[in-house]
């Protein structure tokens, strides 16, 4: 499965360096074809569905004019909507307009008030577009939304950055389409960000290009691939020492609840031993899970065992020392919400997480991150994919830029995008239970990227298996996680095969 994400100024490339192969007007030729047959898959094959295709001043509308001549080729009532006052279009465009105007396709320069479509294209923006969407542009995009038919977006949604996932702005909107195919390569921001909620369905399309022809991307989609050389079998032969430990940091005065959701997902993620080492008053045993063993904080050996810091743990000037020790140490490290918030605060603990090369995963969601780089929380997302990668940079650790599309991120620019998640993880304590995880697939031997794409991969996957059984996406509660990402990860391990007793 290709996994690689190109930015627009990439993609840009790879067509001129295609179209410099090629006859004029073939990629747009293959792209209204491929659009086509796609069109029909939705359709069910069925050809008495009227399809409308709006087509914009570029070669994005050039698509859609392609896509609407084979589909009345076909025998498919196409109608293109081409808004007035259209510059000059493109040599290759104007070609596709007239084979449309040549055919049975219909044009119209005004949306039917109730018109009944099988299928609706978006074919107005591409990766051209310059700008916000304005006028009869933006509400077109406004009237797909109360579209009741499929909206397959060609390359795509018009109005959404496709490097970002975020609608151009300021105040910008973009078409939510049901299915995007997206043309020569996919693109971050169909999966990060906005992207997943305008883009639905991704298709790529590579138009005829030869993957082996295209640069390094500048991401790629997170796939078990990443970690697979991870998922080992349990030997009969182990004990609980074989899996490692997992110490989770926090339980300040009153925030007890996500510290013990961060311990109960290391146990179900598979740790050999879990402590729970408290800074405040605690009950001793977590009656639900008696499997996790209490200690206070201060009495803690860190031993070899894998840190989480940061549930609950408070802005104390022990949580600051604890922090501060954990940094210094050779240990595993998970640094999550409150750890976090004291490592913003002080540029010296910064230095000495930059400097302590042993494996360190941080977990920031959008505010965290914010205040790890000193911006605000929408100069984040308005450019998730640089700030993953300046704050793993800056940072030496392995990033993990919460939200829809979760990024992971090392200090050599690498970057992952994941797409498994939905928005039942949206839930309070569902990032306690992402660093107990990575916590204990780090106590398991998984390196730093490892633990921290399988986490990210494993946590999104556990909340679509929850969906699956009808559980959520509303009311989805962090506390059913684990045990659902239990179940994902062993059905990792028996898919991967890999390693058998
Ligand atoms: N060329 C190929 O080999 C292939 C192209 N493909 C398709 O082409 C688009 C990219 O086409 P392009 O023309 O570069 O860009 P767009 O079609 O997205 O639109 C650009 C035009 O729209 C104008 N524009 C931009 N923003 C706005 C806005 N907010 N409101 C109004 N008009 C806007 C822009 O002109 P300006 O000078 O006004 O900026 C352009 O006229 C690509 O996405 C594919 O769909 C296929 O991949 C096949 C191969
Ligand atoms: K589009």
């Amino acid at each position: 499965m290709d996994d690689t994400l190109y930015t627009v100024a990439q993609v840009r490339a790879i067509e001129a360096g295609a179209r410099a192969q090629l006859a004029p007007g073939t990629l747009m030729r293959r792209a209204g074809e491929a659009a086509a047959r796609y069109a029909l898959e939705l359709l069910g094959g069925r050809r008495d569905l009227p399809v409308l295709l709006l087509a914009g001043p570029g070669n994005n509308g050039g698509d859609a004019l392609e896509m609407a001549a084979v589909l009345a080729d076909t025998g498919i009532d196409a109608t293109v909507l081409f808004p007035p006052g259209q510059r000059e279009l493109s040599e290759e465009a104007a070609d596709a307009h007239a084979r449309a105007r040549a055919g049975t396709v219909g044009f119209i320069d005004m949306l039917p008030p109730d018109g009944e479509w099988g299928l609706v294209v978006d074919g107005l923006f591409g990766i051209g577009l310059a700008r916000a969407l304005e006028g009869e542009y933006r509400d077109l995009a406004a009237l797909l939304a109360d579209m009741r038919c499929p909206v397959l977006a060609l390359d795509v949604p018009s109005g959404l950055d496709a490097d970002t996932g975020m609608p151009v702005g300021p105040d910008g909107i973009a078409v939510r389409a049901t299915h995007t195919i997206t043309f020569l390569a996919d693109k971050p921001g169909l999966h990060t960000a906005d992207g997943r909620d305008h883009a639905g369905l991704v298709r790529v399309e590579a138009l005829g290009i030869d993957p082996a022809t295209l640069p390094e991307p500048a991401a790629r989609l997170d796939s078990r691939a990443v970690f697979a050389r991870c998922l080992q079998a349990r030997r009969h032969g182990s004990h609980k020492g074989s899996y490692g430990d997992v110490a989770v940091i926090g339980g300040a005065e009153g925030m007890l609840g996500a510290p013990l959701l961060a311990a109960r997902a290391a146990l179900y993620a598979g740790a050999g031993r879990v402590f729970a080492a408290m800074l405040g008053p605690h009950p001793g045993v977590d009656s639900v899970q008696p499997e996790i063993m209490f200690r206070t904080a201060a009495e803690l050996a860190f031993g070899s065992r894998t840190l989480v810091l940061g549930p609950g743990m408070g802005g104390s000037a022990e949580a600051m020392r604890l922090l501060a020790q954990a940094l210094d140490s050779t240990n595993a490290l998970v640094l999550d919400a409150d750890a976090l918030n004291l490592l913003a605060a002080s540029p010296e603990l910064m230095a000495r997480l930059a400097r302590r090369g042993a494996g360190a995963v941080l977990t920031p969601h959008p505010l965290e991150a914010a205040r790890l780089l000193g911006v605000t929380a929408a100069t984040i997302q308005a450019d998730r994919l640089a700030a993953a990668r300046s704050l793993a940079e800056r940072t030496g650790a392995v990033v993990v830029l919460k939200g829809s599309g979760t990024l992971v991120g090392r200090p050599d620019g690498t970057l992952l995008v994941n797409p498994t998640g939905n928005p039942g993880l949206a839930t309070g304590g569902s990032g306690d239970v992402l660093a107990g995880l990575c916590g204990a697939l780090l106590a398991q031997g998984w390196p730093a990227w490892e633990a921290a794409a399988g986490a990210v991969w494993i946590h999104g996957a556990a909340a679509d298996w929850l969906v699956e059984q009808g559980i959520g996406p509303i009311g989805m509660t962090a506390g059913e996680l684990p045990a659902a990402v239990r179940a994902v990860l062993n059905r990792l391990v028996r898919e991967a095969g890999a390693g058998r007793p």
